[in-house]
């Protein structure tokens, strides 16, 4: 009997098909209106996704994705393909590799049909998200679920939801870390995430209150889908690794939405704040993408870097994402045999 084969879905963000204002707006549009984005009742989502944000925040976004943008595109897509050909290459044979993006393209179904057709018996899904968000990851299941929930046979699932600990995950960050601290002697590493609002951590945390005080130190059983728990955590392993000690570094929450409140403390906050304290050159990591993105490239290594400078510090220097790193593609293949 011929060996079954293996289907490996990853599964990212996504980005516009363009920086153009109206692929941009299209963008945003399907994006936001994700219940899970924005949990809020579905006509007020619609009545400020559509009539508000969406129209408001498109052309400035576009902007920015316009400094993002290189020959190949956007990161975020053209690396997912890089690494989905370098994990196929890797895997070999018996298994096949393919990206879906939860929003714009490729689609998650375009790439489930892929499977499909390469005649796979069971499929293991990757949220390309090292700390599980119901924004992020929770989205990705739920779409890759309604998609194989119409399929006549619904292969075997396994669903890798966090991997933020994984070893080779933690090593591969620290190797770039590490690159650019052998060129320079910073003063103090910043650990800069994507935010969330407090609501939806509140909202993930039945039966274990998250306080979003110093609970959020201790990663255990418990409060494992603490999104805000899981990024200390990460913080706290890459630091081992980096050996840096608890006062070397600082970890924050960036990319707020609206007006109600976000997980703190907020990154544009703290930088204005460090140079007061004598901290004049900072490496800064953003370990909750694993590829550059508009909110490593131009958040943190654009933006915050102005805005750091003209508080008086004298360097910052982002450290570049996993991209196609052979660690990371090595931790990937790993995630794949044990699940
Ligand atoms: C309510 C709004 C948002 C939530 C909640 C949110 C969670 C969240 N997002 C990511 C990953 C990415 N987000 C990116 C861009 C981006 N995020 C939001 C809003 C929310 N995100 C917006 C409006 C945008 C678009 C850019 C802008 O207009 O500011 C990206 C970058 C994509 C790219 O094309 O480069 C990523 C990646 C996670 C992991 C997450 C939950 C933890
Ligand atoms: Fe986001
Ligand atoms: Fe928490």
């Amino acid at each position: 009997m011929q060996k079954e084969k293996i289907g490996v879905l990853l599964v990212n963000l996504g980005t516009p098909d363009s920086p153009s204002t109206s692929d941009v707006r299209k963008y945003l549009r399907q994006f936001l209106m994700d219940g899970r984005v924005i949990d809020i009742p579905f006509l007020s989502r619609f009545l400020l996704v559509q009539g508000i944000i969406a129209p408001l925040r498109a052309p400035k976004s576009a902007k920015e994705y316009a400094k993002l943008w290189v020959e190949r595109g956007s990161p975020l897509k053209f690396y997912g393909y890089d690494v989905r050909d370098s994990l196929q290459e890797l895997l070999g044979p018996e298994y096949k590799v393919a990206l879906g993006m939860r929003y714009q393209s490729p689609s998650i179904e375009e790439a489930l049909n892929e499977l499909k057709a390469a005649s796979v018996s069971r499929i293991v899904v990757i949220p390309l998200f090292p700390q599980y968000a119901s924004a992020s990851t929770g989205s990705a299941v739920q779409e890759v679920n309604d998609v194989v929930n119409k399929w006549q046979v619904i292969p075997s699932m396994s669903y890798i939801n966090q991997f933020m600990d994984h070893p080779k995950f933690i090593q591969a960050f620290a190797e770039n870390g590490l690159k650019l601290m052998e060129t320079t002697d910073y003063d103090h590493v910043v650990f800069s995430y994507h935010g969330l609002p407090e609501r939806q951590i509140k909202k993930g945390s039945d039966g274990n209150q998250c306080q979003l005080g110093s609970c959020c130190n201790k990663f255990h059983e418990k409060n494992r889908y603490c999104y805000r728990a899981q990024c200390f955590y990460t913080s706290r392993l890459l630091a081992e690794k980096l050996g840096l000690s608890e006062d070397q570094y600082t970890i924050s929450f960036q990319s707020r939405l609206g007006k109600d409140p976000w997980i703190k403390p907020y990154t544009d906050e703290i930088l204005k704040d460090l140079p007061k304290k004598g901290i004049k050159k900072v490496l800064a990591y953003s370990p909750a993408f694993i590829a550059d993105c508009l909110e490593t490239t131009v958040e943190v290594g654009g933006q915050f870097k102005e805005e750091f400078m003209e508080a008086g510090g004298e360097v910052w220097d982002l450290v570049p994402s996993l991209n196609n790193s052979a660690t990371w593609i090595a931790g990937l293949k790993e995630m794949v045999e044990n699940a």
